[in-house]
């Protein structure tokens, strides 16, 4: 597979000292489902920033498509790195959701028809077409997020990074976010999910990143995490309790070799499946 990211040797320290990357050495590749997770502070942000030249490194280099970002603009960047921030309203400036998914699809070239045919699909993807004349801003914030997320989507960039998609979104909306991660690695499509939420990374991630105080400190499948507990401690991460339940259910099974209904039950209640 082709490689879209390469970083050797990356370092980030930012104007006041804040040393936030150390030595990042990292690879992705065309198609990949990555998540980087960690805990708050760890660098993920300033990590995926350098993918579409929001930061630059102050040591080291970035390549995208096999370019050096510092010689890439960020206009070029972003024709084929999408990027959602954490904070949607970073994004959002158009007076109209409809407007808002135009401005990206004009920049990169869509005119009359197909043009038009992207709006409509994107606004009936996200439920958005009743409120095409809305204003962004309006919106609750993980309305927002979607908005921010459908201008991006509708693009379809080869690589979409996508900052805590989660954090707002009732189920539905997670869903939502899932299917269309779906539907862009169907298309062969890349994407990065930054984020906390462990059974998203279960459900949608087949690859990790864990960062801790700017290093990467593992990189492989979500079950090779979660069954690390010196790094599960380490990034201060919880397993998703469906894993935990199925780990003590294994655990149990082994002891016991016969988990009757009154222990399952039991273990349930452990765990804060049922009440
Ligand atoms: N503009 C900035 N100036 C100085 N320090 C910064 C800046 N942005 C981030 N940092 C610092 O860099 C480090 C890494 O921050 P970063 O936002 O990349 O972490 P993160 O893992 O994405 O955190 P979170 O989960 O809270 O979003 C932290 O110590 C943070 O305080």
């Amino acid at each position: 597979m082709a490689k879209i990211i390469e970083t050797i040797q990356l370092n980030h320290t930012y104007t006041d000292g804040t040393q936030a990357l150390k030595s990042i050495d990292l690879c992705i590749e065309e198609g990949e489902k990555i998540a980087i997770v960690g805990q708050n502070g760890s660098g993920k942000t300033t990590l995926s920033k350098h993918f579409n030249g929001l930061l630059r490194p102050t040591c080291g280099q970035v390549l995208v498509n096999g370019r050096d970002i510092c010689n890439t603009s960020t206009g070029e960047l972003s024709s084929f790195i999408g990027y959602v921030f954490q904070n949607p309203s970073y994004q959002l400036f158009s007076r109209s959701v409809q407007e808002e998914i135009k401005f990206g699809l004009k920049n990169i070239g869509l005119k009359g028809n197909e043009l038009t045919k992207r709006i409509v699909e994107t606004m009936d993807y996200f439920d958005l077409s009743k409120d095409r004349e809305r204003q962004p801003l309006s919106f609750s914030s993980g309305v927002r997020k979607l908005i921010a997320l459908a201008s991006v989507y509708a693009m379809r960039p080869q690589l979409l990074i996508l900052d805590e998609p989660t954090t707002g979104q009732d189920h539905l909306g997670k869903e939502k976010v899932g299917m269309l991660l779906q539907k862009l690695a169907n298309a062969g499509h890349t994407y990065i999910v930054i984020t906390h939420d462990m059974n998203f990374v279960a459900k949608f991630a087949t690859r990790v990143i864990v960062m801790a105080k700017g290093e990467i400190i593992q990189d492989g499948s979500p079950a090779k995490l979660f069954t690390n507990t010196k790094v599960m401690q380490k990034a201060h991460l919880h397993p998703p309790q469906v894993f935990s339940l199925a780990q003590r259910l294994a655990i149990a099974n082994d002891k016991q070799n016969d988990l009757d209904p009154p222990k399952m039950a039991k273990l349930l209640v452990t765990e804060g499946m049922v009440s």
